[in-house]
């Protein structure tokens, strides 16, 4: 296949690779009525091999699946908190909690598949109804999508619960998915995220009392080391006149949402009576305990759509814990790929009036999320992107503390520049990734569409594939170029021909069968377009990566010299490229 592949390469001309059997030496699989709205979606190139390194991770029947989403950086100290940046009250901040809150209120709205919800600080877990088909039950999918969307929300409501204060960078979530082999592992599973929510909030209490009444954090974290939860509430007590179960419930029991059924007025008769329906709407509620089977018999939605809790929890299992914390790690030593695309952008694009078949902003916009990407991870080498989607490449895999180490000893820009991925660890690096992604697309779109609001918080999905040779990431890059330019001239002649007073049924006719060169006479013929002269960056996608500026920067123990990230709309297919720009696959940035 990769000789197969090297071979086309030999024969590219002009920007579009051409064999006897078309671009890429790609075989038309179908007519539709616009190419990415096809069933296929991806072309049939002679690259497409590069798909069977895809796996499946569907989260198979019985288990039921939770997504835990959990705030990137908000506390870890060692790193810029995104909390402490935007002055958080300590130890629990109202407005962030309820807008945690708003955002699982509207992931309930957006998933009737997600029943039961629960959270506290900068986590909340979504659980499904044990019979849903979501995405095919697929992880990555399922879990980067919570995140995308929640982040979205995050985003997108920040302004109601902090009007006055400006978000100062992109706030992000990592999630991973959690399977429950049964009612009473979720059970578990909610016990011990309640605990958890108790002990945290407990600790941090105390922590803060003291530390507002003159004592340092070290200082506090001594007097607190090894005391019980009855020592804490003394303390409390004594030191401060607080008595711990007079403080608020959002903050001592964290928060679920759940649908329950409410009646609503949905209109009035003539004679003004109203009319009523009953309606499932989410609700916020802090119980005691969330894992007890008196609070679960209360809500028959949740019996029906999870199963009931036979006993109540005596013990968290260190068993069923271990389980919780396992994650899937991608194969070692290998190029990792993290493909990003945007959901449902058939209507987000028609929503918001982009242009067809091409709108230059939305590109533009995705573009400048992308170079956001790479700025923020360092460990992402390159990036090629193409209508609502984007290819990440991780540079073939250094154990993670290495690269940390390495980074540490150069550290050349503030601190956010440096925040690396916990390396192999699947549903992190899916998940920032797409997070991150999407905080940057609500928080620019204004910059790219000053005139349109967005009308809906867009999200996208993400999964993760490993490669194990940079001749098959290459295959794979071309294998996206390829479906690139197939997209592109199939839309640019099918909405030619629409514009033209031919109906969808009619243009989608007219190209049934054509072949690349046939496409490219009738632009021409009839439209007087040539193909080749079409803006580049619609005909062969966007590449990013960094290239050396030339400029170096002193430390202590040495120089290093500065990149920047660029944007380049040119030909990945060709060798060429990769030999200008030999240190994007193979060899690591040069460090004196
Ligand atoms: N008009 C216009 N539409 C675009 C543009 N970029 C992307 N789109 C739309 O986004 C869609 C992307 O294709 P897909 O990712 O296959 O479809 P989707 O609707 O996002 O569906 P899922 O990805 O399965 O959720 C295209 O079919 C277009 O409808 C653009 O620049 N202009
Ligand atoms: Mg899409
Ligand atoms: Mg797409």
């Amino acid at each position: 296949m990769v000789a197969a592949a090297a071979a086309a390469r030999g024969i590219f001309c002009a920007g579009v690779v051409q064999t006897e059997k078309g671009i890429g030496g790609w075989e038309w699989s179908g007519d539709f009525c616009e190419r990415t709205r096809s069933k296929s979606k991806m072309a049939n190139s002679r690259y497409e091999y590069v798909k069977s390194f895809e796996v499946e991770d569907e989260v198979f029947m019985p288990n039921l699946i939770v997504v835990r989403i959990d705030g990137r950086d908000f506390q870890r100290w060692y790193l810029i908190r995104f909390s402490q940046v935007h002055e958080f009250e300590k130890p629990n901040d109202e407005r962030a909690l309820n807008l945690m809150n708003s955002c699982a209120v509207a992931m309930l709205e957006e998933y009737p598949d997600i029943v039961f919800s629960y959270g506290y600080s900068d986590e909340y877990s979504f659980v499904f109804k044990k019979t849903t088909k979501f995405y095919q039950r697929r992880a990555s999918k399922i879990l980067s999508l919570t995140a995308s969307f929640f982040t979205s929300m995050y985003v997108t409501k920040w302004k109601e619960f902090f009007p006055q204060e400006k978000l100062r960078y992109a706030p992000s979530f990592h999630s991973r998915v959690i399977s429950c082999a049964s009612i009473e592992v979720l059970q578990t599973y909610l016990a011990w995220r309640q605990n958890d929510c108790h002990t945290n909030n407990q600790y941090s209490t105390c922590l803060w009392m003291l530390i507002k009444s003159g004592k340092t954090e070290k200082e506090a974290e001594e007097i607190l080391k090894g005391t019980q939860k009855q020592d804490k509430n003394e303390l409390l007590f004594q030191q401060f006149g607080i008595n711990y179960k007079n403080l608020p419930e959002l903050f001592r029991r964290g928060s679920c949402v759940f649908k329950t059924e409410v009646e609503d007025i949905v209109k009035y008769h003539e004679d003004g009576t109203p009319v009523k329906r009953l309606r499932r709407k989410p609700r916020i509620v802090h119980s005691e305990n969330i894992a007890g089977r008196n609070f679960w018999s209360e809500h028959p939605c949740l019996l029906k759509e999870l199963g009931c809790f036979e006993e109540n929890v005596s013990k968290i299992k260190p068993d069923y814990v271990r389980s919780f914390l396992f994650e899937n790690k991608l194969m070692p030593c290998a190029w990792i790929v993290i493909r990003i695309d945007g959901c449902h952008f058939h209507r987000f694009s028609e929503v918001h009036e982009f242009e067809k078949p091409n709108d230059e902003k939305a590109l533009n916009l995705m573009n400048s999320c992308a170079v956001a990407v790479l700025e923020e991870f360092q460990d992402i080498t390159f990036a090629y992107g193409v209508s609502d989607e984007y290819s990440f490449v991780l540079k073939k895999g250094s154990p993670f503390f290495q690269r940390r180490a390495r980074f540490a000893l150069s550290f050349q820009y503030n601190f956010l520049q440096f925040q690396h991925f916990h390396y192999n660890l699947c549903s992190e690096i899916v998940s920032v990734i797409v997070s991150f992604f999407t905080s940057m697309y609500v928080l620019k779109w204004k910059e790219f569409f000053p005139q349109n609001d967005l009308k809906y918080p867009p999200s996208f999905d993400g999964r993760a594939v490993c490669y194990p040779s940079s001749d098959i990431i290459r295959d794979y890059l071309s294998w996206r170029q390829v479906d690139c330019h197939i997209n592109n001239q199939y839309n640019t002649c099918f909405w030619m021909l629409v514009k033209s007073g031919k109906s969808k049924s009619e243009a989608q006719g007219c190209l049934k069968g054509t072949q690349a060169p046939e496409k490219n006479e009738l632009l021409l013929q009839k439209f007087s377009i040539n193909y080749n002269k079409l803006p580049v960056m619609f005909r062969q996608g966007s590449s990013i990566f960094r290239i050396e500026t030339g400029k170096t920067t002193t430390f202590e123990n040495g120089e290093k010299l500065q990149n920047e990230v660029i944007v380049s709309h040119c030909n990945i297919i060709e060798q060429s490229f990769w030999r200008t720009h030999p240190n994007i696959l193979d060899k690591e940035p040069p460090i004196t």
